[in-house]
């Protein structure tokens, strides 16, 4: 069982006049400042933080877009339903927070469901349904891959797939002839039940089918990714990160950053998490271990939960972020092996979370002062990337 040690703190900054005002602690709302904060002097300040605007977006609403496909299929008798992907599943449990258990309820989708999520960066998921064939001449197919950040193609591994396995080659096929820039992440989906023996033989197998198609059409390079993934664990979030994190232009200064935070304050690893979907969009370059990443997403549900119980709305408190944006949250957990998680608050949607040994924690002078330059220096390289 791990330990709460220490719970909301705050840091404190000097105001002009030079003296320190002293706070109320930050309640963990996870909520904060940089994306939010007012300038007087600039009423309407463009936001700091990368909002995933892409580049060569023609219609301007500035949002990328995640499309979720993957095949519907009909069994042979008529009274047996359908077998379907989980794309709808994928997008309630990692968007939604929908209990995995619930999804075995889940309508089958009739029209294309476009969610959007209000994130760290605002994107779209759009759902779609899975008996629809898209590359039909009806479909205005520069209206659906016109504008996608990345194309998520989710396949049954419980299933029979070489239909499926076809259609996403052909699909693939299309999207190298007149959209090459956009990146293809096949989720092989519904491992849980499966061996590890028998997933990595279906990776395989699916990988090899994939690449000979692609290689007989002369596409040797194309920008496509498998991730073996299932709701009932953590891998859908931690595809979703990877996926993710290749939308974000500056994910290799974020990591450098990250790199530095690590080697200078004693830490073994370090994941920048946006806290609503438990998404992670930057680690250091260390290898990451499945079991850090868990239990650092357990912590957010933990943080998330207690806020939502205890936390509370304290009168001023938005003419006291107005005068000093930079109270934030923070919380320190011994776990059983005597590692230490220390998350801090970076603003409304993300929080760092640290792993490091006991013996680094005695130093947390170095390690707040630390986290409060990596913060400025995140806020510096997003305000930077902007103008
Ligand atoms: N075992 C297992 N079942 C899953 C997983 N993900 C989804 N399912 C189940 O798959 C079924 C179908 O899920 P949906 O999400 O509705 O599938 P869909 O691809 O959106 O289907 P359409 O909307 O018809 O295209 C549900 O009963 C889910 O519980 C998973 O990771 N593991």
């Amino acid at each position: 069982m791990a330990s709460l040690l220490t719970t909301p703190a705050r840091r404190e900054k000097p105001e002009e006049s030079g003296a320190w005002r002293n706070k109320t602690p930050a309640i963990l709302t996870l909520e904060r400042f940089m994306q939010d904060q007012t300038d007087p002097e600039n009423p309407n300040p463009s936001p700091k933080f990368h909002t995933g605007r892409l580049p060569n977006n023609r219609s301007g609403d500035g949002k990328p877009r995640l499309l979720l496909m993957g095949q519907r299929r009909q069994e042979a008798h008529p009274l047996i339903s359908p077998r379907r992907s989980g794309k709808s599943s994928i997008s309630s449990v990692v968007f939604h927070k929908m209990p995995p258990a619930e999804t075995l309820f889940l309508e089958s989708t009739a029209r294309i469901q476009k969610d959007a999520v209000h994130s760290f960066m605002d994107f779209q998921v759009w759902d779609f349904p899975g008996q629809l064939d898209f590359l039909d001449p009806a479909f205005d197919v520069d209206y659906i891959f016109g504008e996608i950040g990345a194309l998520i193609w989710v396949i049954d591994a419980q299933d029979e797939y070489l239909d499926a396995l076809m259609r996403l080659n052909n699909t693939i096929l299309l999207l190298q002839q007149h959209y090459p820039s956009i990146n293809i992440e096949v989720f092989i989906h519904k491992v849980d039940a499966l061996s590890e023996d028998y997933k990595f033989d279906i990776q395989r197998d699916i990988v090899q089918r994939t690449q000979d198609e692609l290689s007989d059409a002369g596409y040797e390079n194309a920008p496509v990714s498998f991730h073996l993934t299932s709701i009932y664990d953590h891998s859908i979030f931690e595809a979703f990160s990877k996926v993710i994190q290749k939308l974000i232009p500056q994910l290799p200064t974020l990591e450098g950053l990250l790199n530095i935070l690590c080697s200078n304050s004693g830490m073994e690893k370090a994941y920048i998490f946006d806290c609503i979907s438990k998404i992670y969009i930057a680690t250091d370059s260390s290898p990451v271990d499945m079991q850090s990443y868990e239990i650092c997403s357990d912590y957010i549900d933990v943080i998330v939960d207690v806020s939502e119980i205890y936390g509370w709305d304290r009168p001023g408190r938005a003419a006291e972020e107005a005068e000093c944006n930079d109270q934030e949250a923070e919380s320190v957990i011994r776990l059983q092996n005597g590692m230490i998680l220390y998350l801090k608050e970076i603003n409304k949607y993300l929080v760092l979370i640290c792993i490091m040994k006991e013996e680094s924690i005695k130093k947390k002078g170095l390690i707040d002062y630390n986290c409060g330059v990596f913060q400025d220096a995140l806020a510096q390289v997003f305000g930077l990337q902007r103008t």
